[in-house]
């Protein structure tokens, strides 16, 4: 997608030197649009873990150039342990995107494979460019397959599409396109009237500072509501479709996502709106049959919940939200269970939320 009308990757190597991973730093958008250079696992590890990249898709492909850039910086006697070495720590990044721990692995499994090679280096960076371009193909066929549900939506109303939408699932979060904004750019893009109410999503405002900026930027038009708003608005039929993104979704349609959203699955079940997720089959885990009960819920630095950052005209400064001596809990993700949610929205197609329907799109998918 675009910022300033020139298009852009969240993450790309750097033209002129190889041995440069570029991302842009997500932590100063949308009042300051910088580049970050990493030039080693540790340095794709503190982008993840300080979210200077963020979004299940983009970690992951962070990751992967990590292993990457591990080989460059390789020093010592075993590249084997080395290599297992950087995986590990790298997969603690963060605990909840799975794609994370999926393409490490991935990575790993290919440089291993491939240890005696004599161009190991080159091959592992295409390796690694291959699941950034696997990851925009993926975003693009769930773009193509969501823009269905917009295009009967609005055949329907024969007025503008209301979508909802949680956190960040934008291009930002993803390499190109993004999961849950992808169907809303190809309706854009077709002509047909779109209109989405982005949560802010407290505590660090991805829906208020990375979503607004995106759909700004590619002139689709937004409001900016508080988090506890949606369900005042399904209320009152101000929304027709309810799209999120996924960090980690169970094989059986348990959805990990931003802190807030299983909230506003409830609030979509009660008012009969649809309540869709949008995501690659980089996000299912195959493993995990029981959301709620297994998946990891990351916890952050309270500060910030007890802080937030904001633009005062010349830089970025934080400001306090409560009493110096009031304690905060900084819960990352929930888990939305199965029965909440409408479909799954992935590079395959549409499908219900439930084992046997995920299974018939991705049939090698628990054999991973
Ligand atoms: C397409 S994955 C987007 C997903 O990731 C976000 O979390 P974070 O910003 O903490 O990485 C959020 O859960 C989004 O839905």
């Amino acid at each position: 997608m675009q910022i300033n009308g020139k298009p852009y990757h969240t993450i790309w190597l750097n033209e002129a030197d190889s041995s440069v991973v570029q991302v842009i730093d997500q932590r100063k958008l949308p009042f300051v649009f910088e580049i970050l250079d990493l030039k080693t696992p540790e340095d794709c590890f503190c982008a993840i873990r300080d979210m200077a990249v963020r979004g299940a898709p983009l970690i992951g492909v962070t990751a992967a150039y990590g292993m990457y850039l591990a080989l460059l910086n390789f020093r010592g006697s075993s590249l084997e342990e080395y290599l297992d070495e950087k995986a590990t720590y790298l997969k603690t990044a963060r605990p909840t995107a799975v794609n994370l721990a999926f393409a490490v692995d991935e990575m790993l499994k290919f440089m291993k494979l491939n240890i005696g090679h004599p161009r190991l280096k080159e091959i592992s960076l295409k390796k690694a460019t291959e699941l950034k371009v696997r990851e925009i193909e993926f975003s693009e066929k769930i773009g193509e397959f969501g823009l269905k549900l917009i295009e009967d939506m609005y055949e329907r109303k024969q007025a503008p599409v209301n979508i909802l939408t949680h956190c960040n699932a934008g291009w930002l979060a993803c390499i190109d396109w993004g999961t849950a904004t992808a169907p809303v750019y190809k309706a854009h893009h077709k002509g047909i009237p779109v209109h989405v109410w982005a949560d802010e999503t407290r505590p660090r405002n991805q829906g208020a500072r990375l979503t607004a900026f995106e759909l700004g930027e590619e002139g689709v038009p937004h409001t900016v509501i508080a988090d506890n708003t949606g369900g005042h608005l399904m209320q009152h039929n101000m929304v027709d479709l309810v799209i999120v993104g996924s960090d980690r979704t169970t094989v059986t349609g348990d959805v990990a996502n931003k802190i807030g959203t299983y909230l506003k699955a409830l609030a979509a079940k009660d008012n009969g709106v649809p309540f869709y997720v949008a995501l690659p089959s980089s996000t299912f885990d195959w493993q995990l049959k029981n959301g709620v009960l297994e998946i990891p819920i990351e916890e952050r630095d309270p500060d910030e919940v007890t802080l937030i950052e904001g633009w005062n005209g010349e830089s970025i400064q934080p400001v306090r939200l409560t009493p110096e001596k009031s304690r905060a809990a900084n819960f990352g993700f929930d888990v939305t269970p199965a029965r909440l949610v409408t479909g799954l929205i992935t590079e395959r197609g549409i499908c219900r939320a439930n084992e046997e329907s995920i299974l018939q799109l991705f049939p090698e998918g628990n054999k991973q």
